[in-house]
């Protein structure tokens, strides 16, 4: 049984509680808390929109949600109802004036609360609904804003964005999601790191050859194609996720859990990454678009007919990068990241290959020699796997195969994994911001990605076709190889 650590009584405000994001995730992540008697229930969750609706529209709308995309096994009836009843709504508009004062006297029946605003609405709201939440007087000491990502599309956007939050509310009352930081295998990289220190000697550009970053999707653009085209997977991946993945896998040990100490080693990390110059993009970086293709053996759409776009579209559904650390620990380990839609399979792994042996007493004949690898499975089937040579059983000859030393987190724990969200607006009820990022990890994450983007802009080229189904453009494949290295396709 998960231990669960209760939180104060909240009223948790959800500005764009209409939107695909409040009723696939936010709704039953809450639910799931809820559920588990995580959260008192005097807390309110209270949805604002523009749409026009009555406590009971939105309570019905929330409960049609619930019953969709909360698994059957979890939904008991009576927690359902009695979570229900904690639903509120008000109309609101985060770019007017209307709908404020309501959603102010309501939150003020309740001053000693906590206060959350999660702001799940498009991020050019975000400045405008914070200025207003300031001016209707709604925030105080114990308030704290959650913004989505993407923070901003560029650097100056991001900038924009960070100043409109931080002229109302200090930087330890701003929560910046990257809901990757709330997966329990992305937490689970700081135990492996910092809980094992068999593995820091290991842990260095002297033992590791390269590191492999892979998140790949089987799904398409699904319904957000506007967002998505007009971002790309670079900006909606790798800005974000795969880059916070990157940190946490490079960074040296913070001095303790502390949101700042933790956050200002990944900041390090950023830092150290070698520019990519906009004339070396097409060198580093390899963009592609699926076409149609085959998924499971059923057919699936390209991403212009998924989008249902009359012209071609020159957005990266797949990007592959090559990416470096200039740092003491990593100087020359490359760390090849990829991401893409509509791939063979869901799928997000990391791949630590190590250095083959400087000298090897195997005869040729030994055949299968292989270098050591930890896989670090992310999702799904989360788990890790060290895989290690060995002898072949036999009286013949001396044959060498890889074979694992395998951890399926599932069967070892063998409980539900909470969805990342869960944990994410706990941690924001209790005012813990380690697994959120600061304002400079965004912007220095920007500053790498922006010339990338530059550079692509000056080239442009049509992104490389795919066929759906596939693990990506060839070119990706050939962007590795160069190096004498090769995609490591997976612990099955
Ligand atoms: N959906 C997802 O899986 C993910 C989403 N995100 C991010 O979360 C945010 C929300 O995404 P998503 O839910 O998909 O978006 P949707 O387009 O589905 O929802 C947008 C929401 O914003 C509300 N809204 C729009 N304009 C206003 C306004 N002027 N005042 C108040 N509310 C307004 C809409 O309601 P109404 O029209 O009633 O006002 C709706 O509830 C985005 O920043 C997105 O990038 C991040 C990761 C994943
Ligand atoms: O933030 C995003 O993440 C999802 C992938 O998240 P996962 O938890 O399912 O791995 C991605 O589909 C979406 O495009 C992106 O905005």
């Amino acid at each position: 049984m998960a231990r669960i650590l209760p939180v104060a009584s909240f009223d948790c405000v959800v500005f764009g509680a209409t939107g695909d994001l409040t009723m696939r995730k936010l709704l039953p992540a809450l639910y799931h808390r809820f559920r588990d008697r995580q959260f008192p229930a005097t807390s309110r969750i209270i949805g604002a929109a523009r749409t026009a609706l009555d406590g009971e529209g939105y309570r019905r709308m929330a409960e049609e949600a619930l019953r969709r995309h909360v698994p059957a096994a979890s939904l008991d009836a009576a927690a359902l109802q009695d979570f229900l009843g904690l639903v509120h709504y008000r109309q609101v508009d985060g770019l007017g004036e209307e709908g404020w004062p309501a959603l102010v006297s309501l939150l003020e029946e309740r001053p000693e609360q906590v206060r959350p605003f999660y702001l799940a609405t498009s991020p050019d709201l975000y400045g405008p609904i914070c200025r207003r939440l300031a001016g209707f007087g709604a925030l105080g000491p114990l308030s704290r804003v959650v913004l989505e990502k993407p923070i901003g599309r560029d650097l100056a956007t991001a900038r924009e964005i960070n100043q409109a939050v931080g002229e109302v509310l200090p930087e330890a009352q701003i929560f910046r999601i990257d809901h990757y930081l709330g997966k329990e295998t992305v937490q689970n990289l700081m135990a492996l790191r910092f809980a094992n220190p068999i593995f820091e000697r290991l842990w260095h550009a002297d033992m590791i050859d390269h590191v492999q970053i892979t998140v790949a999707e089987e799904v398409g653009v699904g319904g957000r194609g506007g967002y998505y085209d007009r971002a790309g997977a670079l900006r909606d991946m790798v800005q974000n996720h795969i880059l916070q993945l990157l940190c946490l896998l490079a960074m040296e040990s913070p001095i303790s859990l502390d949101a700042d100490a933790v956050r200002d080693e990944k900041v390090k990390v950023l830092r150290a990454l070698r520019p990519i110059a906009p004339h070396e993009a097409h060198l580093f970086t390899v963009r592609g678009q699926y076409t149609a293709g085959a998924i499971a053996g059923q057919p699936v759409p390209g991403y212009r007919a998924d989008l249902g776009l009359e012209t071609p579209s020159l957005t990266e559904s797949f990007v592959a990068l090559k990416a470096q650390v200039n740092s003491w620990r990593w100087a020359g380990v490359p760390f090849y990241l990829r991401t893409g839609k509509r791939m063979p399979r869901k799928m997000s792994e990391i791949i630590l290959e190590f250095r083959t042996p400087p000298f090897s007493i195997f005869p040729r004949e030994a055949v299968g020699m292989q270098p050591n690898r930890l896989l670090i499975r992310l999702q799904p089937e989360e788990g890790m796997r060290l895989e290690m040579m060995t002898k072949e059983p036999g009286p013949g000859g001396l044959h060498l195969r890889p074979t694992g030393l395998d951890i399926s987190f599932e069967k070892t724990f063998g409980q539900r994994y909470p969805d990342a969200y869960e944990r994410l607006l706990m941690d924001v009820v209790r005012g813990n911001a380690t697994l959120f990022m600061r304002r400079d990890e965004v912007e220095t994450a920007w500053q790498w990605i922006e010339p990338i983007l530059q550079g692509w802009e000056e080239r442009p080229e049509a992104p490389r076709p795919y066929a759906a189904g596939s693990w990506g453009p060839s070119a990706a494949i050939a962007m590795i190889e160069r190096d004498g290295r090769t995609w490591y396709e997976s612990l099955d």
